[in-house]
């Protein structure tokens, strides 16, 4: 039988030294759908971004991946299962073009560092995904432009083609218009709807 919800929490909680950071939180996030987690500052969303992602601990509680409790799993491990995090600018090389960016993305996510050694053939292979995977974030001119002279909204669509590059079954992202101005926000709108097409969102932002 498959599982009704993609990503459910039961009874999450997170205490720093004694202050209830998370208290009893249970999500059920629909497979296919974008979810948000909204509320003002200090409501705790990063808290439960994080504990999602596996970047913190919870004090008490489960997190349920299709089913499966991985509580225990560390970020690595849940990502290889397809539930990937994005929005960091450190995961851009700044010297490196656009194409590149992504082509290192490609590359490890196949375990393919050493691809050179490879026939053209599977070369070009990995470019056209490369330029497909640019193209989905409007980014296709930008092929060969260097990541640090990427305007900030076009930085953070290059990020997001990075993490699909990895094919996520859902996508983790972490307050995605933060720092933009209106022009880039409505980008970011479009490009949370492209990279849903197919997969499940689960989003923090600031009410
Ligand atoms: N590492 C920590 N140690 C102690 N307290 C923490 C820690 N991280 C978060 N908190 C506290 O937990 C509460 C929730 O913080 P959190 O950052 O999750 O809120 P938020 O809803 O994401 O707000 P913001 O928009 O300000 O990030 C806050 O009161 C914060 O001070």
């Amino acid at each position: 039988m498959t599982e009704p919800y993609v990503l459910e929490t039961r009874n999450l909680v997170k205490e720093f030294k004694g202050f209830v950071a998370v208290n009893d939180v249970n999500l059920k996030i629909q497979k296919g759908h974008i979810h948000a987690l909204i509320g003002p500052n200090g409501a705790g969303k990063t808290t439960v971004f994080n504990l999602l992602t596996k970047f913190l601990i919870p004090t008490r509680g489960q997190i349920l991946y299709r089913g499966e409790d991985i509580t225990p799993l560390k970020s690595a491990a849940i990502a290889r299962k397809g539930m990937v995090r994005s929005f960091q600018i450190s995961a851009v090389f700044p010297h490196m073009t656009a194409l590149e960016n992504i082509r290192v993305a490609l590359q490890t996510f196949e375990g393919n560092s050493f691809s050179f050694w490879k026939s053209g053939n599977c070369l070009n292979k990995l470019n056209e995904r490369c330029m497909e995977l640019l193209a989905a974030v409007g980014l296709a001119e930008f092929a060969n432009t260097t990541t640090v002279e990427l305007a900030y909204g076009r930085k953070r669509a290059l990020e997001l083609a990075t993490t699909l590059a990895m094919e996520p079954e859902i996508l983790l992202l972490d307050e995605p218009t933060q720092g933009m101005g209106s022009e880039d926000v409505d980008r970011v709108v479009e490009l949370v709807q492209t990279a849903a097409q197919g997969r499940t969102v689960l989003m923090v932002e600031h009410t």
